[in-house]
């Protein structure tokens, strides 16, 4: 999981880093118990560093594993960046790795009831709400939330309930009903695919005093707006590793490319000298980075 922290480090103006990579290994689950598979990566005890075989690598957070609890993800790495948000700070979460490594349950992109709200969306949105109801009465809040999936470079709308309507209601024959009926929205709908949930929040601060002209100048008309980001990436092992043919060769190249492209524009916007030089930075090799670009991420502002 990689975390643009320059919220919090420009709101604590003590860390530089604006990128921060945290890993969260997941533990076996019940097939690859059944299949006999063991660990094989382990935490060294205390530190952010995780061993395979006789190779170290050191993260700014190692979860999982006897290490770290899982639960602690949110408040360690997710937590400062919804704090900085109510002070006008952009920030993106991106959850990457292999297909079934745990991005989704991590993010909790499929969250379908309260039994499910240990992911990170959940949380976010739960300290949110508790944030803009103790701020009610002082401040006017604009909360607006997106959810987008990307799947074979095409973007689909999530929260529309027309469009999952639509794709329920097609049969096999691809025959519609004259009137599509209402179904609850699925959150996911495809496993490979990118998931971009967003929340923007806006706030003004209410003018309670009534010398409406001696408070006018001190809380002017500023509205404070941010954006959060929550990116459930698509499964990142190669196609070519994967064996896959077909539909399914077609698409994981797709991904490729979408991840790809990610990773070209954050090394690009980490050389420094060449964004002060004002270079190419190349949103537009995918819709990925071309949606997350639009939406004023930090990561790519
Ligand atoms: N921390 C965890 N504790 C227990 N089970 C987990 C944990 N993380 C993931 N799992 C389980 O591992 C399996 C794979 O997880 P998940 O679907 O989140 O992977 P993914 O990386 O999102 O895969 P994909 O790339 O296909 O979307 C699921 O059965 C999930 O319930």
């Amino acid at each position: 999981m990689e975390s643009c922290e320059d919220a919090r480090a420009a709101s604590a103006g003590q860390q530089k880093e604006c990128v921060k990579v945290a890993v969260n290994i997941r533990p076996l689950i019940t097939s690859e118990l059944l299949m006999g598979c063991a660990d094989c990566v382990t935490v060294v005890p205390g530190e952010p560093q995780v061993q395979i075989g006789s190779h170290s690598f050191t993260y700014d957070h190692v979860y999982g594993s006897s290490g770290t609890p899982h639960s602690l993800i949110f408040q360690e790495c997710v937590a400062p960046l919804t704090d900085a948000l109510f002070n006008g700070y952009n920030a993106t979460v991106l959850a990457y790795g292999q297909t079934g490594s745990g991005k989704t349950y991590t993010m909790g992109t499929n969250y379908a009831s309260e039994a499910n709200c240990g992911g990170i969306i959940p949380q976010v949105m739960e300290t949110i709400f508790k944030k803009t109801e103790a701020m009610k009465d002082t401040t006017e809040i604009l909360l607006r939330v997106s959810f987008i999936e990307i799947f074979k470079e095409e973007v689909f709308d999530l929260l529309d309930p027309h469009l999952h309507a639509s794709l329920r209601a097609e049969g096999p024959a691809g025959a519609k009903p004259a009137v599509a009926p209402r179904v609850p929205i699925q959150i996911r709908e495809t496993a490979r695919s990118h998931a971009i949930f967003t929340i923007c929040l806006e706030q003004k601060k209410i003018n309670t005093c009534s010398s409406k002209v001696a408070i006018s100048d001190e809380l002017g008309d500023d509205i404070i707006s941010a954006k959060l980001h929550l990116v459930d990436l698509a499964g990142s092992e190669r196609a070519k590793r994967t064996g896959a043919d077909g539909l399914r060769l077609k698409e994981g190249i797709h991904i490729n490319r979408g991840l790809l492209a990610l990773g070209n524009v954050i090394s690009a916007l980490g050389d420094e000298k060449k964004r002060k030089e004002g270079g190419h930075i190349p949103y537009r090799d995918s819709k990925l980075t071309r949606l997350l670009q639009a939406r004023e991420s930090s990561l790519f502002s």
